[in-house]
């Protein structure tokens, strides 16, 4: 990262003048590289790492044709002739393959997963078969009409051998993690986790557990961030909370800088005699972004002390969340070698009414989703607007945005929701 394209530091600013929430998303896009070295990891712990080295498949998954039936693997060629009546000739289970072809005109019992036999390309399921005894031998009659070809699955139509599994870059959901193990790799060569630091400031804060004075408050911003990091695969460090005193902080701060990639710092973030944040910041670092035109998160800043990039969350519990999932997030993400992946927006109908909304910034509601008494999907506004209100992050299934244009919301227009998956969050 290097010098900051514009930087903000009026704390009067009108919405008009702050960085919107676009031009915050390019500076950060267009700055951030990733930082994280490499290392081998056993496939047991590579969940949700991300892939530093793309994988080639060196074989065709599945490894032969194989059986999607318990049934009767025969030539479809043969049915025409044998009338569907087939000698049972060969018996083959998964794991193990027939040591012959299928004798002409004859039918192989077969198991699911089974090694087609040679000669044989067809299988009928078990349930639509008759079994017959003639002379002391084993028939089966397989009905008329399967096309040849039919339960059969064919080697390499997963994967095929030498074609590209995945790409350095990709974050290892189970399904990755599933794809890679049916390659036969054991071990991935993936991104080194990110530190990150996380830090709490205000005098009124105390750690649950611990007594809380009068006018005291939990610090649930922490677990509040130390959950949302997780599934970034990051070590974080809990540096705990920092009084309101601005020495403490600027020297905590420069502290921790030295050996994390990243600062998570929440309060403090805005201009109050007690909010030092930005302020420590500008003495021992660089500024690249203060003061958006959102609600809420305005106060958030991003910067950074040498070569430790720090994000200033809001301390209203909601605008930490909001700002970590639109920003935090994905500059993580690409910091660990990941993509910075936008989250797609879902058009849909509003079920409330905003009759006058501020123009000039984006403004991000909790939305829970519902159905309408037509049975129609819609997104219900949690009704009340505080930042500090912990139930309504309870009660969403996501965010919906309001571009900076918009002035008002006539209930049943559609309106963008980014449903919580979407940012990396489970669903409830
Ligand atoms: N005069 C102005 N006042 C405020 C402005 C403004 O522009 N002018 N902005 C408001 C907005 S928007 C927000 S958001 C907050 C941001 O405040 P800070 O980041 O400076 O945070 P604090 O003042 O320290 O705390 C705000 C609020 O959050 C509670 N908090 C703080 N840390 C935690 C934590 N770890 N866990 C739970 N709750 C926490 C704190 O007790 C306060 O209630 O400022 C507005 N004011
Ligand atoms: O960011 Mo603040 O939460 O708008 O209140």
């Amino acid at each position: 990262m290097t010098g900051a394209k514009r930087l903000l530091d009026d704390c009067f600013l009108h919405d008009g003048d702050r960085l919107r929430h676009d031009e915050a998303l390019a500076i950060l896009r267009d700055r951030v590289r990733p930082v994280a070295g490499t290392e081998t990891v056993p496939l047991e712990e590579a969940s949700d790492r991300v892939l530093a080295k793309g994988i080639i498949s060196d074989r065709n998954i599945p490894g032969t044709d194989n059986s999607a039936v318990d049934g009767y693997a025969f030539c479809a060629a043969d049915h025409a002739a044998t009338g569907g009546f087939f000698p049972i000739s060969a018996r083959i289970a998964a794991g193990h393959p027939a040591t012959a072809p299928l004798l002409p005109g004859s039918a192989a019992r077969i198991f699911t997963g089974a090694t087609m036999p040679e000669g044989g390309d067809t299988v009928a399921m078990q349930e639509d078969c008759e079994t017959h005894e003639q002379d002391g031998r084993p028939f089966i009659i397989i009905p008329a009409g399967l096309k040849a070809g039919a339960n059969r699955r064919r080697a390499g139509e997963d994967v095929a051998a030498g074609s590209p599994l995945l790409e350095a870059g990709t974050r290892l959901r189970p399904q990755e993690l599933a794809a890679i193990a049916s390659t036969g790799t054991s071990t991935v060569e993936v991104f080194s986790r990110l530190r990150v630091a996380l830090v709490s400031t205000g005098d009124e804060l105390r750690r649950p557990g611990a007594p809380l004075p009068k006018g005291g408050v939990y610090d649930s911003n922490h677990y509040l961030l130390r959950a949302l990091l997780d599934g970034l695969g990051a070590r974080i460090t809990d540096v705990g909370i920092l009084p309101d005193d601005p020495e403490t902080v600027r020297a905590a701060l420069a502290r921790t800088a030295a050996d994390h990639d990243a600062i998570l710092t929440t309060g403090g973030a805005s201009r109050g005699d007690e909010d030092h944040l930005v302020e420590a910041l500008d003495a021992i670092g660089k500024r690249h972004m203060w003061q958006l035109a959102i609600k809420p998160g305005r106060p958030m800043n991003f910067g950074q002390i040498g070569d430790c990039l720090t994000f200033g969350l809001p301390g209203n519990p909601v605008a930490a969340m909001v700002c970590f999932l639109l920003y935090v997030r994905p500059v993580l993400s690409v910091m660990g070698g990941g993509s910075f992946a936008e989250p797609r927006r879902f058009q849909v109908p509003a079920d409330f009414s905003v009759p006058q909304k501020k123009p000039g910034r984006r403004e991000f509601y909790r939305g829970s989703l519902a159905t309408d008494t037509q049975g129609r999907t819609v997104v219900r506004k949690f009704e009340r607007d505080g930042s500090g209100l912990i139930t309504s992050l309870r009660e969403a299934d996501g965010l919906i945005e309001i571009p900076e244009d918009t002035v008002s919301v006539v209930a049943g227009e559609a309106v963008a929701f980014l449903p919580f998956p979407e940012l990396g969050l489970r669903a409830r």
